[in-house]
């Protein structure tokens, strides 16, 4: 038998961060939204715990026991006293080190194709706090839609969307590392006061009414900074979707991806034709939001 889990990347419509707590972790108010780019992960029985990974980005990816999908079978086999004893391959769509979750889904996916692959039987709750402590984004990966994480991202309230929304997303030509841009933050915000991270009010309402116009007007990053201070040649990509007419261009969560929200998919196609012709990024997708979390796509005898 073998099980497949499809799960989506994310966009941070809104990032609030606070100043950095003992624990190296920054508090924050951060506002997800899944979008309709996805990995595959699919769990096989097997001698011991291997990894393989196909797709565009598939190099960068680590295929020893510090992939996230590999510490996700560890932890839950871990919790059961039985071997992490599984074949798990990734079809990997979601770009690497992009600030758009991709490791962080393998986790939530991984997690919950050998819940169901060992009949481990863990309830909504135990899944989520293994994904609590894979890592801040992985319990969002594992719900998806909407929803604002508190706490260092991990504490979910899910939110409610009135509509859907258009996005294009540029890959960047390098990756950006998530711990070197919070300590560049720390840098930039040296001898400032840092408010408490909040939600926007008028984000809530824009992603509740479907409202692209009102959430354009919304949407923030307290990283954006740096992540243009670590990687200035994101301003270019930003400055070029916003020419072809995005109704926002921002950073997504610790980048490099930059996300642009489109008024409709004409919209999104204009946007992404102009990117790819604009020469400052590598790729381009258009995807829709919001998508469902990780969700068991097929199960099949084993051959
Ligand atoms: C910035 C965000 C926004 O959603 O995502 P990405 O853009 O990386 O995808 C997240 O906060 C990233 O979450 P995730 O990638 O799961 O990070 P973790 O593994 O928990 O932490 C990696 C490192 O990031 C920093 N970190 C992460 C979360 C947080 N609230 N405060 C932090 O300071 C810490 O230095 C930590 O050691
Ligand atoms: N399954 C995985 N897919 C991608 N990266 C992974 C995975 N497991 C661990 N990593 C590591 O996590 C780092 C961050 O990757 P990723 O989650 O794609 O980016 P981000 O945190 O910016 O959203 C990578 O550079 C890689 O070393």
């Amino acid at each position: 038998m073998s099980v497949t889990v499809r799960v989506p990347a994310k966009v941070n419509v809104q990032l609030a961060v606070g100043a950095a707590r003992p624990d190296g972790f920054h508090d924050l108010a951060n506002v997800f939204l899944a979008v309709g780019l996805h990995d595959q992960v699919t769990v096989t029985p097997a001698d011991e715990l291997t990894v393989t990974c196909e797709g565009p980005d598939a190099e960068q990816v680590p295929l020893d026991r510090t992939n996230l999908a590999a510490r996700a079978a560890i932890a839950l086999a871990g919790r059961r006293g039985i071997e992490p004893a599984v074949h798990i391959h990734i079809v990997k769509d979601i770009p690497v080190a992009g600030g758009m979750a991709g490791g962080s889904a393998d986790g939530a996916g991984a997690l919950l194709a050998c819940n169901e692959l060992w009949r481990a039987g863990a309830s909504r709750a135990e899944l989520l706090a293994i994904c609590a402590d894979l890592g801040s984004d992985v319990p969002f990966s594992l719900v998806g839609g909407a929803a604002l994480g508190t706490g260092r991202g991990e504490r979910l309230t899910v939110l409610e969307t009135g509509g859907t929304f258009q996005w294009v997303f540029a890959m960047a030509e390098r990756g950006l590392s998530t711990p070197a841009v919070f300590r560049e933050f720390d840098r930039l915000a040296r001898g400032r006061d840092i408010p408490e991270p909040v939600a926007s009010a008028q984000l809530l309402q824009a992603l509740a009414k479907g409202d692209a116009d009102a959430l354009a007007a919304a949407v923030s990053n307290d990283l954006q900074p740096a992540a243009l201070s670590l990687f200035p040649e994101l301003a270019d990509t930003l400055d070029a979707g916003r020419g072809a007419g995005a109704l926002a261009a921002l950073v997504s969560g610790s980048g490099p991806t930059t996300a642009f929200l489109a008024r409709d998919p004409d919209a999104a196609t204009k946007i992404a034709d102009a990117l790819r012709a604009s020469g400052t990024c590598r790729t381009v997708r258009t995807a829709t939001a919001p998508a469902p979390g990780a969700t068991v796509t097929r199960r099949a005898a084993a051959r």
